[in-house]
């Protein structure tokens, strides 16, 4: 068995996303586990280097976490040719500049979303990644929750029948930051700064929606700012001036109606911080993040209205969970290792810079048809 090396640049690993999910739980995880094994017997190994403008916080890091390498010279890093993939889980506004200085030095790209807040930058980012022919991804983590990847094995086996509608429901309570610490960064209630959850989670939805239920062809979105001031990470007061929930109708192909909520203004009292309830004509199924229940038509039971009465029936009762028949590994890293797959060996890959513009046109949208009070088609895009 040959070793292959292969060297990634990281950017945003100082960032919750960046340090959590993709270094220690996917990258770190990938270099722990000795690599991953390639379809010729040969052994992937991956050789990150990361980089922030934060020379302390990043050599901490490197220390850490036993990294040989680090730094703060991005355009150092974009010259060395033994580093084949540039990777950014950075702030959102500054992601397609990015993206195009790596994809300028003949690096394959990967990144986290939202692509940009902008969709002609999307657009046209995911244009020059395709005429440059290097390999390019963009972070699509729900589908590889055990929950929804539940929801596709239903749906492909024909638990559904035809599948009339599916609720969405996203949210937690975020904390304003002055009687107890937010656990979000203050940038996601700045317009400025990329903040606003229809951008942030629109674009998730997208994906969700085109892969498990139908592509999205119209949407209509009323947002809210309902929490007018919160407390930044210094602690000082400041003005929220962009969506913190999003109440969203989308018509998907086929009829199917979906209609999700997304909010960081909400009390949880459901089976997981997102839940997606799909009614089919001959069954219905809640997913969570990792669990699913189904209700096939031969056990739905026949409730009658009688509000004279306390309800006698426990519709909990009537679910079936659907057992874990696989492994669950963490979706950020699943994705990660097809797409080092992808650049290494040319594996199958269905999550370019393309699939992230779709999602940047669903959030622009959203924003749009709540600005204009009125529903919007979802226009093919061209790339
Ligand atoms: N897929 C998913 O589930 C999720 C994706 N995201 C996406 O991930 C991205 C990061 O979000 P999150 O981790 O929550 O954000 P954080 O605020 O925690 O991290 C931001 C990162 O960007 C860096 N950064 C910020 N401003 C600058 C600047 N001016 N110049 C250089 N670097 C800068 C920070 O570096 P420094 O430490 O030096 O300040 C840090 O590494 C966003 O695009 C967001 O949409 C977010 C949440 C979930
Ligand atoms: O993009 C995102 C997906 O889900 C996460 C869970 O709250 C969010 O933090 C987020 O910003």
């Amino acid at each position: 068995m040959a070793e292959q090396r292969i060297g990634i640049i990281m950017h945003g690993v100082t960032g919750r996303m960046g340090y959590n999910q993709h270094l220690v739980r996917s990258i770190l995880a990938i270099r722990d586990q000795g690599g991953i094994a390639l379809k010729n017997g040969d052994q992937l190994v991956v050789d990150p280097i990361i980089v922030g403008r934060d020379r302390d916080k990043i050599e901490a890091l490197a220390k850490k976490h036993n990294i040989a390498r680090w730094g703060t010279d991005l355009d150092a890093a974009l010259a060395n040719p033994d580093d084949t993939i540039f990777f950014d889980a950075g702030t959102t506004l500054m992601r397609a500049g990015l993206l195009e200085r790596a994809l300028a030095a003949g690096k394959n790209v990967y990144c986290e979303k939202p692509t940009s807040d902008d969709l002609d930058v999307a657009v046209n980012l995911a244009k020059t990644a395709r005429a440059s022919g290097l390999k390019h991804g963009v972070v699509q983590d729900k589908l590889f929750l055990p929950g929804l990847m539940k929801l596709k094995m239903l749906r492909d086996s024909g638990f559904f029948g035809k599948i009339l509608s599916v609720r969405g429901e996203f949210g937690y309570w975020v904390f304003e930051g002055d009687w107890q610490k937010a656990q979000r960064p203050s940038w996601n209630y700045r317009k400025n700064d990329g903040g606003g959850i229809i951008l942030d989670m629109l674009c998730h939805w997208r994906y969700v929606m085109d892969n498990l239920f139908g592509e999205v062809k119209a949407v209509s979105c009323l947002g809210a700012t309902h929490i007018p001031q919160r407390l930044d990470e210094k602690g000082n007061v400041f003005d929220c001036d962009t969506d913190d929930a999003a109440y969203a109708t989308f018509e998907l192909e086929g009829g199917v109606i979906a209609q999700i909520n997304s909010s960081w203004t909400t009390r949880v009292r459901r089976d997981d911080l997102v839940t997606f309830h799909v009614d089919g004509t001959h069954g219905s199924a809640v997913a969570g993040l990792h669990k699913c229940w189904t209700q096939h038509r031969v056990n739905t039971p026949k409730p009658v209205w009688n509000p004279d009465q306390p309800q006698t029936m426990n519709f909990f009762n009537d679910w079936e969970e659907v057992p874990d028949n696989w492994p669950a590994d963490n979706g950020f890293k699943a994705q990660w290792e097809m797409f080092l797959r992808h650049v290494a060996e040319d594996a199958p890959w269905e999550y370019g810079l393309e699939a992230g513009a779709k999602g940047v046109q669903l959030a622009e949208l959203g924003l749009k048809s709540w600005a204009e009070r009125r529903w919007l088609d979802v226009p093919k895009l061209e790339f």
